[in-house]
């Protein structure tokens, strides 16, 4: 797998992620999503640069004007519910990419330090041939995008796979890279060394979907 870390490099992506941790601006849930969806669009405009392209001529007012193109035919699936902000960013600029959706939670049994991904909802267009975008903010143990993607792989076999996420743990990248083939490439904001004992990235930024949508009931 192709690792993208770009809080390698400087830039205004930085903020978004420190701003995204910072427990006192986590209080703004407006702010939170919006810091989502704008690293979002960080990703999205980083990973375009690897897409297929093709010289296409454009009819201006006073001329013509080439300029290449990119030619993938994209689908960009989600993970609910902390997918939706950042699934918003990347559609703003793959805005004619066709979407899908799919729930995955995590099933806490009697022990609350165990949990298994529960797959429910699927909604999704055929992946044959097609540039899957598979994107969920946070890659904390890795089991929810594997899970996520062994439920996918009934809609067909996509040209190529990338993954998309903000932050994510030492441990579940190492998990991910073990599913996903050498040709799979990850887009991802910045990548914390470890999990604590209830799989949460430390320092991570606590739980996404509660901080983007509220707390929900465990069931
Ligand atoms: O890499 P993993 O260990 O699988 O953990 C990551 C998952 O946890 C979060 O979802 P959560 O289960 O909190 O659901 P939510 O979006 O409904 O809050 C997150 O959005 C990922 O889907
Ligand atoms: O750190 C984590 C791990 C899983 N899900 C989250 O929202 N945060
Ligand atoms: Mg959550």
């Amino acid at each position: 797998m192709e690792i993208h870390n770009l809080s390698k490099q400087n830039s205004i992506l930085n903020s978004f992620l420190s701003e995204l941790r910072d427990v006192n601006i986590q209080r703004d849930a407006m702010r939170f999503r919006r810091n989502i969806e704008r690293v979002g669009e960080i990703l999205a405009y980083e990973m375009s640069k690897s897409l297929n392209y093709r010289s296409e001529n454009t009819q201006t007012p006073l001329g013509t004007s080439s300029a290449k193109l990119p030619q993938n035919e994209i689908v960009l699936c989600s993970i609910l519910r902390a997918g939706i902000p950042l699934h918003n960013g990347l559609l703003n600029y793959f805005d004619r990419a066709e979407n899908a959706f799919i729930s995955a939670y995590r099933q806490h049994k009697e022990n609350p330090e165990t949990f298994e991904i529960v797959v429910e909802y699927l909604a999704c267009p055929s992946l044959e041939n097609k540039t899957l975008i598979l994107a969920d903010p946070m890659l904390a143990t890795g089991q929810s995008m594997v899970a996520t993607f062994e439920a996918l792989k009934a809609f067909g076999t996509p040209k190529d796979i990338h993954l998309i996420s903000v932050i994510g743990a030492k441990p579940g990248v190492n998990f991910v890279k073990k599913h996903f083939g050498k040709h799979t490439k990850l887009w991802i904001g910045t990548i914390d060394d470890k999990l604590n004992e209830k799989g949460y990235i430390i320092p991570g930024l606590g739980d996404a979907g509660d901080l983007a949508f509220g707390e929900k009931l465990q069931h």
